[in-house]
């Protein structure tokens, strides 16, 4: 098993705006780990600093117990956002490049990057050159650079964002195998929907605050929240005062966020008596639902973090 990476009391001013301001983090090596937020919350900064390239104003970033050296910094793995591979290499012989940057033989390296891109589905582009392939195709080979040298810690800035969803599944799967050897995992998003069924732990940042942080799975069955989910559209009127209210409303039904303590089966029926249901269940907020509450925020922000 690795080490645990953590983050403790980081803050960080750019001018006169505080775009971190006391932040902990702790990244469990084995679990999925999510830095979620809407733009702007602060992923990439503190992603920034635990790698050392930006000096934080305050606080610490420790690997194992100690403070993270640079020698400890060059064995981990990180995909930044500003996606840059040499684009003139043919995939294979870049990946096989880099891992010979962190010192493996050639035959190991060349290995290693075979099996990644058979993983990452793209056995069949390896002799191809970098700028031969499509974006989503780029930034698969870019998780690829980030972890051809199998690195006990791998840190990926929006990994997720622009891909389709075979892609999406892809690099889901190769992150997960990462995590399942026991190493450590951090990445970040701003798509809550997308990720809410990866992440094992998560951190939400907001205004460069922490307003969630834990397992997932805890922090969602210790919600008081309930809904229930019917597959017709349910009109304001139909509920009582007090009983509960349309919380969103899409092509698949109506999700309704029942008032504390209400019976759910009450409010089912009240529905039934409206439109015939054929499709119901009970469930948790979700992630986006438990971000608006931490965050106190309006429906916009929503909006900005599914964006
Ligand atoms: N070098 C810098 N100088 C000044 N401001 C900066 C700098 N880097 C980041 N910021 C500001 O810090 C805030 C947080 O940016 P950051 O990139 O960390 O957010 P993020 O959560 O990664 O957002 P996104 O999801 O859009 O990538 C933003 O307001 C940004 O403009």
């Amino acid at each position: 098993m690795a080490e645990a990476l953590s983050a403790r009391g980081i803050s960080q001013r750019f001018g006169d705006r505080t775009v971190l301001d006391g932040v902990d983090l702790e990244v469990t090596p084995g679990r999925v780990v999510g830095l979620l937020g809407p733009n702007g919350a602060g992923k990439t900064t503190l992603m920034r600093i635990l790698f050392g390239v930006v000096a934080p104003d305050a606080g610490t970033v420790a690997w194992g117990g100690r403070p993270a050296s640079e020698d400890d910094r060059r064995s981990w793995g990180y995909m930044p956002q500003e996606r840059g591979l040499y684009r003139e290499m043919r995939v294979h012989d870049l990946l096989t490049w880099i891992a010979r940057l962190h010192g493996l033989d050639r035959s190991t390296g060349a290995a290693r990057s075979t099996d990644l891109l058979d993983r990452l589905g793209l056995g069949d582009r390896g002799g191809d050159k970098v700028q031969d392939l499509s974006g989503g195709m780029a930034q698969r080979v870019q998780l690829a650079a980030a972890m051809v040298h199998q690195p006990e810690v791998l840190v990926l800035d929006e990994p997720f964002a622009g891909l389709d969803p075979v892609a999406v599944r892809f690099l889901s799967e190769v992150v997960t195998d990462h995590v399942r050897a026991g190493r450590v995992l951090l990445f970040s998003s701003h798509q809550l929907e997308l990720v809410e069924d990866l992440c094992e732990s998560i951190t939400l940042l907001h205004r460069g605050r922490v307003v969630l942080q834990g397992d997932l799975r805890r922090l969602k069955a210790e919600s008081p929240d309930r809904y229930l989910r019917v597959d017709v559209d349910v009109a304001d009127g139909w509920l009582a005062e007090g009983t509960g209210e349309v919380a969103a409303r899409d092509a698949s039904g109506s999700r309704i966020r029942l008032a504390p303590g209400v019976d759910a089966a009450g409010v089912l029926d009240v529905v039934r008596r409206q439109a015939p249901v054929t499709d119901f269940a009970v469930e948790a907020p979700s992630l986006a639902e438990l971000f608006l509450d931490a965050a106190g925020e309006d429906a916009d922000v929503l909006a900005e973090a599914e964006a």
